[in-house]
């Protein structure tokens, strides 16, 4: 569906993207993450055709995003980091702006959405906060019912309760098999939305992981309260990964030793138990900062 491939942008100033190559499938939500100015938004641009590569290819549904600009956007739901919305306009005119470019006359999915997104679309854009022009920027993007979206910060701006009612949004138009490439800074939203995931960092693809056996490599850990210091002595001796948390609490890290634990478990006076998970952030990181070791 998508496919970039060596893709190759560098400034005047030595900034930009270099090498950047990955595919994202039909009917994957692929996530693209990096720190600010790593390369997202440009390589978005490519996909866009809105700058030409100095090498490689950026393509969608086979056409060249560059030479093949029209075509390949038409079966693109874009939305972008920042909208320029034009002044004066309520969210309304220029939500009909927007489908006269696109084409669209049915009104129901407009409609549908602005129900889900609750704003108010006769209010002048002007006077909207952050958070409603994104939601309007929103609708702009997914009321054409494309094939391909392509979401550059998409919750930037939203409250949780929207972002949550985005997400939800992005579950539903997946289930219906629409392919989605979405810049963030959400490890959350990554984790919730995406099947995979590229980080990206300085302008290269630093690593491209499945989320979901990035969830199951998880480390799992456990707090482990005791009622007696002299048990937490003993407990710490045992043949586990342990480490002393406080006089009480020891934390123990498993890899699917399940059966170890439980055993070992049983014959102490277990207080508390809780579960102290590595967060994919943390996974994650574990990327960065090995390329901080090797740069
Ligand atoms: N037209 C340009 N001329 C020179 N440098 C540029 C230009 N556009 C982007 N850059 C630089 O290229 C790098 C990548 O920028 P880009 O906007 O793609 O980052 P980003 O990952 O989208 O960041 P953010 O999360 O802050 O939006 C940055 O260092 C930026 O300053």
């Amino acid at each position: 569906m998508i496919e970039i491939k060596d893709l190759t942008q560098e400034f005047s100033n030595g900034k930009g993207i270099f090498d950047v190559t990955f595919d994202v499938e039909d009917g994957e939500v692929f996530g693209f993450l990096g720190p600010n100015g790593s390369g997202k938004s440009t390589t978005i641009r490519h996909l866009m055709g809105y700058m030409k590569a100095q090498k490689g290819y950026a393509k969608i549904k086979g056409l060249d995003a560059w030479h093949q600009q029209s075509s390949a956007r038409s079966h693109l739901g874009y939305l972008p980091g920042e909208i320029a919305f034009l002044d004066g306009m309520t969210g309304h005119q220029f939500l009909n702006m927007m489908a006269g470019l696109q084409g669209v006359h049915d009104k129901a999915r407009r409609a549908d959405l602005i129900d889900k997104l609750q704003f108010d679309p006769k209010e002048s854009i002007r006077k909207m906060s952050k958070g409603t022009k994104q939601k309007v920027g929103i609708v702009a993007t997914f009321m054409h019912d494309p094939d391909i979206y392509i979401l550059d910060e998409p919750t930037s701006g939203l409250d949780p309760l929207m972002q949550n009612l985005f997400i939800d949004l992005v579950m539903e138009e997946k289930a219906r098999g629409k392919t989605f490439l979405m810049s963030s800074h959400s490890f959350a939203e990554i984790e919730r939305t995406c099947d995979r995931a590229a980080i990206i960092r300085n302008g290269r693809i630093v690593a491209t992981e499945n989320i979901h056996e990035l969830q199951s490599m998880q480390r799992k850990a456990f707090n482990v309260t005791l009622t007696d210091k002299k048990e937490v002595a003993s407990l710490l001796e045992s043949e586990m990964k342990t480490e002393k948390v406080d006089e009480l609490t020891v934390k123990i890290e498993l890899q699917g030793n399940y059966d170890v634990f439980i055993n070992t478990l049983s014959g102490y006076h277990v207080k508390n138990i809780s579960a102290d998970d590595q967060s994919l952030e943390e996974i994650f990181m574990d990327y960065y900062s090995k390329e901080e070791v090797q740069s």
